[in-house]
C-alpha cells in the first residue's frame, strides 16, 4: 500500500468515526424527545406504543431509504429497534410518574 493510500483510508476511517459519533448523538437526542413526549401522551390518555405511527415512521424511513440508494430494510431494522427503545424509555417514565402520584 502506497503512503498516498494509506493517507487517504486514514481519513475515510476519521470521517466515519466522526459520523458514527453524530448518529449516536442525534439517536440520543431523538430517544429524549421520546421521554419528552410520556406526560403528554399520559394526560391524553395514550399508550407508548402507538402502531399507525410506528408504521408511519417506519415507512418514512424506508422512503428515505429508497431515495438515497441504501437497503430500506436495513432501515426498518434500525428504525423498529430505535422506536422500541423509545417506547420502552416512555414506559419507564410513566411508571415513575404513576408510582410518585
Ligand atoms: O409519535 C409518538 O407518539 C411517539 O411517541 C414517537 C414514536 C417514535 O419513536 O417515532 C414512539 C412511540 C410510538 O409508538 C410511535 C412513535
Amino acid at each position: 500500500m502506497t503512503d498516498q493510500t494509506l493517507a487517504e483510508l486514514e481519513r475515510i476511517r476519521k470521517d466515519i468515526e466522526s459520523l458514527d459519533h453524530d448518529i449516536v448523538a442525534l439517536v440520543a437526542r431523538r430517544l429524549d424527545l421520546c421521554r419528552a413526549v410520556a406526560p403528554l401522551k399520559m394526560s391524553a390518555g395514550l399508550e407508548a406504543h402507538i402502531p399507525h405511527r410506528v408504521q408511519l415512521v417506519i415507512d418514512r424511513w424506508m422512503s428515505h431509504a429508497v431515495e438515497r440508494g441504501i437497503n430500506p430494510e436495513l432501515m426498518r431494522s434500525i428504525c423498529g429497534q430505535i422506536i422500541a427503545e423509545g417506547e420502552t424509555l416512555q414506559i419507564e417514565k410513566m411508571q415513575q410518574a404513576e408510582s410518585s402520584s
